[in-house]
């Protein structure tokens, strides 16, 4: 008798193995409306999203929400509390963001999936919420850290990015650079001087290549928390517990960044013992131990690692994002250095940076074109293309779809900005233009209706801040070179929690005669 059970089993692990590699075709399941209950085996999730994965999850999520009216319902195995709406519907954002954002929060389950963030800012509710927001809002305005940043990121680019990219030009065979690398390293590097106060030197000048394995450690994270997202709560426990697979590389990542981070600790710590080595600095960890000068090492280590994940990653995907887009429209390339020009014009000598920094911190609002070829690509391509909540009571959705109490709510900030009914027949174009009034001003677009620094309460304290320092690399980096795709190079973006090119962004470079 003890054999049935046994052969029910192994059928199970047999019929999802087959499944697992199966490639259905997306055609032939786009129009199932997603019901599990109709599919009783557990392997059944994980194999249809890996497949759907490797061919661009977010355009199939996309297509998929257009062709249900922007928002679909999961039902997952009753066993398994999978169930989740996910939608990009501009109304049911401001329901869930804004109007009855009390009913929608990070609970226990959202914690437990981005535990690695611990209690920094992004994965806690209530008092501890409202207290670090309050501490980040005065210290990322704060005139003395902007100053700092734009220092030291002039000393970056002049002193590291435009040397490795000389160098690159002067090569006589024409290499190739994936400046998606380039811009991951570069971004790391300046994020840890701002966060943290020191540069860890990822991107070498003489090629040097150090292993960038910070680098690595955020994106194995990354990936397996994507991966949590889509297998039962019990699975991916199991797996954590005996260290297998995606939990095994989060465990060994999760190592890799507490080594790197209390060390920063430790020395931010000992520098806060003499007053004066306290005035020289003016990081943002520096900052915050000035004004509350008894965080526990354990905060200050997920305080320090929420604000380099909410820099790094969003700021390199930008950049590289851009890049690639502007090197695929001449003409959008051609506005952005037309306009650069114009403003130098009316700059006076003194005002005007040195010869490679054109345009200064205080002139940068004059940008316009380039604000709105940023916040198009923004559009596009937000870098954090999911949010994630929980219900913490029953709802309704402003769509009509029921909400019961603990279910997921995954909003795609990627579909929202490709949706016809916002932003016209055009939608998929990429054009600057569109983000620019008639007297040359940038246009408003209610925050519900773009998403990509969210909308509400919570909305990412980072934006203006983003803006002056990617005008200033972007304005920066175009002046004073042409990037131009290399031929045969597809970009295609990765199934991850931070949007970036799937094989990199793989370039050749040549300095501008400017
Ligand atoms: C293009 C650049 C950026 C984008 C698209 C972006 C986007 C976002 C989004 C979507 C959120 C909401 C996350 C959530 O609640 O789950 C957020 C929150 C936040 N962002 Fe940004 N961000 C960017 C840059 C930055 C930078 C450079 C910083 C500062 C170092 C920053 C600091 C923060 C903080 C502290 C929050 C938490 C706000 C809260 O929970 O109240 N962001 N950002």
């Amino acid at each position: 008798m003890a054999t049935i059970p046994l052969l029910a089993i192994l059928l199970l692990i047999l019929l999802s193995f087959i499944f697992l590699l199966w490639r259905p075709s997306i055609a032939s399941i786009r129009n199932k409306n997603f019901s599990l209950l109709e599919w009783p085996l557990l392997g059944m999730l994980p194999g249809l999203l890996c497949n759907v994965w490797a061919d661009d999850l977010h355009g199939y999520i996309t297509r998929t929400l257009k062709e249900n009216g922007g928002t679909i319902v999961f039902k997952g195995p009753w066993f398994a509390d999978m169930d989740f709406i996910l939608t990009c519907d501009p109304i049911n954002a401001h329901h869930i963001f804004s109007k009855s954002y009390a009913k929608y929060g990070k609970n226990e389950d959202f914690r437990a999936m981005f535990e690695v963030l611990g209690d920094g800012i992004f994965n806690v509710d209530g008092e501890s919420w409202k207290f670090q927001r309050q501490m980040l809002h005065s210290i990322l305005n704060n005139e003395e850290l902007q100053n700092y940043m734009m220092t030291t990121l002039k000393l970056k680019l002049e002193g590291t990015l435009f040397r490795i990219l000389d160098n690159y030009c002067s090569s006589r065979t024409g290499a190739e650079v994936d400046m998606q690398d380039v811009a991951k390293k570069f971004m790391f590097d300046n994020i840890c001087l701002w966060v943290l106060g020191f540069d860890p030197g990822y991107l070498c000048v003489d090629g040097r290549s150090k292993t960038f394995s910070c680098g690595k450690a955020f994106e194995e994270i990354e990936e397996g928390i994507i991966y949590r997202h889509i297998v039962p709560k019990g699975v991916w426990e199991f797996q954590k517990r005996f260290e297998i697979g995606s939990e095994r590389k989060i465990s060994l990542s999760t190592k890799v960044l507490d080594e790197f981070l209390y060390n920063a600790v430790k020395i931010k710590k000992q520098e806060m013992l003499h007053k004066e080595e306290q005035r020289q600095h003016h990081d943002m960890l520096t900052q915050w131990l000035v004004a509350d000068h008894q965080s526990p090492d354990k905060f200050l280590r997920d305080i320090a690692l929420t604000l380099i994940s909410a820099g790094r990653d969003t700021l390199s995907s930008t950049l590289s994002l851009l890049l690639w887009l502007v090197a695929t429209h001449p003409d959008v390339e051609r506005n952005i250095l037309g306009e650069i020009e114009r403003v130098m014009a009316v700059m006076t000598r003194t005002a005007r940076g040195t010869s490679r920094f054109l345009i200064s911190k205080d002139d940068l609002n004059e940008l316009v074109y380039l604000h709105a070829a940023i916040y198009e690509t923004l559009r596009l391509y937000p870098p954090l293309p999911f949010e994630h909540r929980c219900a913490n009571e029953a709802d309704v959705l402003p769509s009509g779809h029921k909400v019961h109490k603990g279910m997921r709510m995954l909003f795609s900030m990627y579909s929202m900005g490709r949706m016809e009914e916002t932003w016209g027949k055009d939608c998929m174009d990429f054009k600057p233009e569109r983000w620019i009034s008639d007297e040359g001003n940038i246009i408003h677009v209610p925050s519900q209706k773009f998403m990509t620094f969210l909308t509400g309460s919570r909305t990412c304290l980072g934006k203006a801040m983003s803006f002056m320092l990617l005008k200033f690399m972007v304005s920066s980096i175009l002046w004073n070179y042409k990037f131009e795709m290399v031929v045969g190079h597809v970009v295609k973006p990765t199934p991850s929690m931070v949007l970036s090119m799937k094989d990199g962004l793989k370039m050749r470079v040549s300095k501008r005669n400017v």
